[in-house]
């Protein structure tokens, strides 16, 4: 489906992220000059269909936000039959977790975050894509500190959904939506519930609902408490 990665195009620098599918590189383009971010995702650990599912759907969600504000910008997609490798722009401000771990934000840098990824998720929401797993480590920063929503890992496109309505148990236990853990069809406004749970976690520095594991993380969630 996509071009197979060619090693004198790009130079692999040191690792500077890792999440559950992908290990994120800084990397270089000779041919550009310039830096940028890699992806890369191997496939053979995504055995569930649905993971698998999600790997297809995240470059094209990606290539379908292209030019949008405030979306992390998806250059070059590569794929070989063990990975496939996401080129995109490179976030250097750091993510929304790190600056909410030294505790609350002031209440005019919450509400300028708050905005900006607000305006993020309606940018998806109006192309029919829901983010679905909304949360301060999937909030990037550039180099000039813009807003960059990122990781379309888990993302849906509901508008060509029965009714719009979205299936499946997907999310981070702090940041997900009851009707998500109810094993519920739900909509796009999911996306802002997980909104809504960040912005207490910058107004206060911890989240609203939680458990020491993530049973009881779910059941606090479910009692709104
Ligand atoms: N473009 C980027 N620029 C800088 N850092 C990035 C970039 N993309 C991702 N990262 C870093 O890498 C981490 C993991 O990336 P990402 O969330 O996309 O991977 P994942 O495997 O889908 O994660 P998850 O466990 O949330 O599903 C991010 O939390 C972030 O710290």
């Amino acid at each position: 489906m996509f071009e197979s990665l060619k090693t004198d195009e790009l130079q692999m620098n040191d690792q500077i992220g890792q999440g559950r599918f992908g290990t994120v590189y800084r990397c270089f383009s000779k041919s550009t000059d310039q830096f940028f971010a890699c992806k890369t995702i191997q496939k053979n650990i995504l055995i569930d269909s649905t993971d698998r599912e999600c790997l297809d759907n995240e470059p094209k969600i990606l290539q379908l936000l292209t030019g949008k504000p405030n979306i992390l910008q998806m250059y070059k997609v590569y794929e070989d039959e063990s990975y496939v490798h996401i080129i995109t722009e490179l976030c250097s401000g750091g993510d929304l977790y790190e600056r909410v771990s030294n505790g609350p934000l002031s209440e005019k840098s919450a509400a300028l975050i708050l905005i900006r990824l607000v305006s993020a998720i309606g940018q998806c929401h109006k192309l029919g894509v829901a983010h679905r797993d909304i949360k301060p480590d999937n909030v990037l920063f550039d180099s000039q500190d813009n807003l960059k929503l990122a990781d379309f890992g888990s993302a849906e496109w509901f508008l060509g959904c029965d009714g719009k309505m979205m299936e499946g148990l997907v999310g981070t236990p702090c940041y997900v939506a009851p009707e998500v853990l109810l094993g519920r069809k739900y909509n796009e406004k999911v996306d802002i519930w997980s909104a809504g749970v960040i912005l207490y976690i910058m107004l206060s520095g911890v989240p609203p609902f939680y458990g020491d594991t993530p049973t009881e993380t779910f059941e606090a969630v479910l009692r709104g408490i």
